[in-house]
């Protein structure tokens, strides 16, 4: 199925930063849709295109794995590319819309909007128009991956419908307030990162579960 099979009532779910075997078996026994690599030599999450290429082998059909870069440059992006079958790529920088599309090279690609102040939701749509998803995430220091959420009710309404089958949510989510972000906005997919870790760059498998289990209670709620 993967991460941005659209279909409203099963929000899709993507954990990222995932490092070794161990987390990988419990996205999966999870359910999870989707996990992220971080190539990001800064991030903490970081991990080697020949490391995220063992992990790969373990996911099982139907699973995506998203290469998360930042600003990479062809050396780096073409080494990513060799190593590792990567599934869906996405852009994490400050990339224009033709790099993505260079470096996507037909492949599925979504781009992330850090959204601060006054975003301007309909500029970016437009700007990242060949883009399969909008990810949405917070204006942080290092780029991403920094467990933050954004102010939702900045996201105009009509944005949101018009866009929903390419939205992916994240910034900051966790078990917590995961619930309350889906019966707002009913995104096609939620991606987490900090909240399902136990310290940072840690995954805790109980955490990766619970999360994934208030995503289907949220469903089951907004469809009841
Ligand atoms: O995870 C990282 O270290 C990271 C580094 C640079 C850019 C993005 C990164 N992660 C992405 O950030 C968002 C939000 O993560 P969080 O849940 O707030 O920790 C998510 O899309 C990650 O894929």
């Amino acid at each position: 199925m993967g991460l941005l099979t659209y279909s409203p009532g099963r929000t899709r779910v993507k954990i990222c930063g995932l490092r070794t075997a161990a987390d990988i078996d419990s996205a999966v026994s999870a359910g999870v849709d989707a996990v992220g690599f971080v190539f990001y030599p800064p991030s903490v999450r970081v991990v080697s295109p020949n490391i995220a290429a063992q992990l790969i082998s373990r996911l099982p059909t139907g699973v995506d794995a998203v290469g998360l870069v930042v600003n990479a440059t062809d050396e780096q992006f073409a080494a990513i590319r060799a190593a590792a079958s990567i599934t869906l790529w996405q852009f994490h920088g400050d990339e224009t819309p033709e790099r993505c599309a260079e470096l996507a090279a037909g492949e599925p690609w979504m781009k992330a909007a850090r959204v601060g102040g006054q975003f301007a939701f309909d500029d970016f749509s437009l700007q990242y128009g060949d883009a399969n998803a909008f990810l949405l995430d917070a204006l942080v220091e290092g780029y991403g991956g920094g467990g933050v959420p954004f102010d939702w009710q900045g996201i105009p309404q009509t944005w949101v419908s018009e866009n929903a089958p390419r939205v992916v949510l994240s910034g900051g989510l966790n078990t917590h307030n995961v619930g309350e972000a889906i019966a707002r906005l009913h995104p096609c997919a939620v991606d987490v990162s900090s909240g399902v870790e136990s310290s940072k760059g840690v995954k805790d498998s109980v955490l990766m579960a619970d999360f994934i289990k208030a995503v289907r209670a949220a469903d089951a709620k907004a469809s009841s």
